[in-house]
């Protein structure tokens, strides 16, 4: 599919197989390679489901930050594709609603604002339409120019529409001579089944250095500093295994329920949304051993090791919850079957915790526990690491019984509030000898006053850079599949009941019996 690379080197002179003389052919291609060699390559960038909550929450605004900062090609345009009806013009009042500036602002931004609308079209399409996209396709060429042109299309659609996407977009809107990639959210399919399909599928018109499956907690700030903070701070990986950590907790939860997402949501749940994901990801790479180097490559080998090594999730260990209708301060909360686009009677799990092991040298019989919910008491997302006691702690009579007290914690704040701090233990200033808990606390918003990117830029500019670290490998993703389904599957077949929750607690009770069951207490209930 990329044209460029094989135009660079054109053929050796020869007559070729239709007759023409191969000095016509080698010219062209010295047209083509001179465009090669004009760094000045423009990209089109299509977002499908432009209509979306994912295209006006995340993608537009991600977008015009990189415009902001400078960060995309000299020569971009961008375009909105969907079945909704729109005009150009609507398109640009409805991205011009959900753009910021960031806070150090520069220059007048909304001069850039204006400036970025303006590169900004809307082609009204159905997904399974080639002619739709061909004309899609035309469009895009009146904006690239006399030179080299990158198509990148991001799937902002639901998974189910994925296939049909990729089949006109490869046909009717590729580069005839640049690259074509396409960005794929996740969740990649239901269980191991549809994702290996949805993989085979989309090979039969990408190959896989095209395909960039996205997982956007992959661009926090926090998570991309997982490796930074383990393998570049001498205090950290010494520490980093079953002789110091007694467990590991990755926290996700939201203030708020489906929120009208139930179309798509209740096909799917908690555990596929975030746990198999998300959750997963920041896993593998706390875990993961050293890798042999930065490259892409070379770190998703290494978590996929990570993941290969996991036993799959025993239902025995998992606890699932729904939220239910809370009356709080007057205003009473809708519980998740009350959301219209949820069927009624749904089963679907909004909260899911899960103890996970990995069976390797380094964390063998060390409990992660996962827990992801909507509706709960707070919107956030931490990792959270509990250390063992001190041996024949001199300072044990000060702690009594409390392991959480006498013990160290380590907590990675990804969102809100970026942070990471560490519990320790110190003699309270004074003539006496009392011990008291303090924090070694990194405060990003203190620390660096500039805004923190959102995930989805970093991860667009590397998509159009092709930087893939920070992607998803088909193996990586068969991987996680593997621990999930069989649990996905159990839960299902035999139509487990989720515990109800009520809107914003703090979750199912089961969860904490759960983390009793391997000597934890969740560390964010305060
Ligand atoms: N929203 C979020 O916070 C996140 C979403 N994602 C993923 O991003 C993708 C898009 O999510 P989101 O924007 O929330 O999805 P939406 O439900 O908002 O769908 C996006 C667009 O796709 C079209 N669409 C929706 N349902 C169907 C359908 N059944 N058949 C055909 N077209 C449909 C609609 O456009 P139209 O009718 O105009 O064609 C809609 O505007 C999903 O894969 C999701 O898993 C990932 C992370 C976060
Ligand atoms: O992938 C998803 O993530 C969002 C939460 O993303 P965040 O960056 O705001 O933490 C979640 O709301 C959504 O259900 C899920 O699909």
């Amino acid at each position: 599919m990329d044209a460029v690379e094989n135009a660079v080197t054109p053929a050796a002179p020869s007559t070729v197989a239709n007759g023409t003389s191969s000095a016509i052919i080698v010219e062209e291609f010295e047209d083509l390679a001179s465009l090669v060699r004009d760094d000045e390559a423009s990209v089109s960038i299509t977002v499908v489901g432009a209509s979306g909550d994912l295209a006006k929450k995340k993608i537009f605004p991600a977008l015009f930050a990189l415009y902001y900062e400078g960060c995309l090609p000299k020569h971009f345009s961008i375009f909105g594709y969907a079945r909704s009806k729109m005009t150009d013009a609507e398109l640009r009042d409805m991205v011009s609603k959900t753009l910021t500036c960031r806070i150090d602002k520069r220059e007048n931004c909304s001069e850039k604002m204006e400036e970025f609308l303006k590169r900004c079209f809307y082609h009204s399409g159905q997904y399974d339409s080639e002619e739709d996209f061909k004309e899609l396709g035309k469009k895009i060429k009146q904006h690239e120019g006399p030179r080299v042109s990158n198509h990148l299309f991001y799937l902002s659609i639901p998974p189910n529409i994925f296939l049909d996407v990729v089949k006109c977009a490869s046909k009717s809107a590729s580069s005839v001579s640049g690259w074509t990639r396409v960005i794929v959210e996740k969740p990649f399919g239901r269980d191991s089944e549809s994702s290996a399909a949805l993989t085979k599928g989309l090979k039969q018109y990408l190959t896989e250095d095209q395909i960039f499956r996205i997982d956007h907690y992959l661009g926090k700030e926090l998570v991309e500093n997982l490796s930074v903070l383990r393998f570049s701070n001498l205090v950290f990986e010494p520490l980093w295994s079953r002789q110091y950590i007694r467990n590991v907790q990755l926290i996700f939860s939201e203030d708020f329920g489906t929120e009208g997402r139930g179309g798509y949501f209740d096909s799917y749940g908690i555990i596929r949304d975030i746990m198999q994901n998300h959750l997963l990801q920041i896993l593998a790479l706390f875990a993961m051993e050293t890798p042999i180097s930065l490259e892409a490559e070379d770190i998703r080998n290494e978590k996929v090791k990570v993941l290969r090594s996991m036993k799959p999730l025993r239902l025995e260990d998992v606890v699932i919850g729904q939220y239910k209708s809370h009356t709080k301060g007057g205003i009473t909360y809708p519980g998740y079957t009350e959301d219209k686009t949820v069927p009624k009677g749904s089963l679907t799990p909004t909260f899911a915790a899960a103890a996970l092991f990995i069976n390797n040298a380094r964390w063998d019989g060390v409990p992660f526990l996962m827990k992801a919910g909507k509706a709960l008491h707070t919107k956030q997302a931490e990792i959270r690491v509990q250390f063992r006691h001190v041996p024949g702690n001199l300072y044990k009579g000060s702690f009594g019984t409390d392991l959480d007290r006498a013990t160290n914690e380590l907590v990675i704040r990804v969102q809100p509030d970026e942070g990471i701090y560490l519990k320790i233990n110190n003699k309270i200033p004074g003539l006496g000898m009392r011990l008291d808990r303090s924090n070694l606390n990194l405060h990003y918003a203190a620390r660096y006053p500039k805004e923190i990117p959102d995930a989805y830029e970093r991860l667009l500019l590397d998509a159009i850079e092709g930087e893939r670290r920070l992607f998803i490998r088909s193996d990586e993703l068969d991987a996680a599949w593997e621990l999930f389904t069989p649990l996905l599957k159990e839960l299902e077949q035999k139509r487990m009941a989720p515990e109800l929750y009520p809107y914003g607690s703090r979750g199912p009770v089961g969860a904490h019996y759960l983390a009793a069951k391997y000597n934890v207490r969740w560390g964010d209930l305060g």
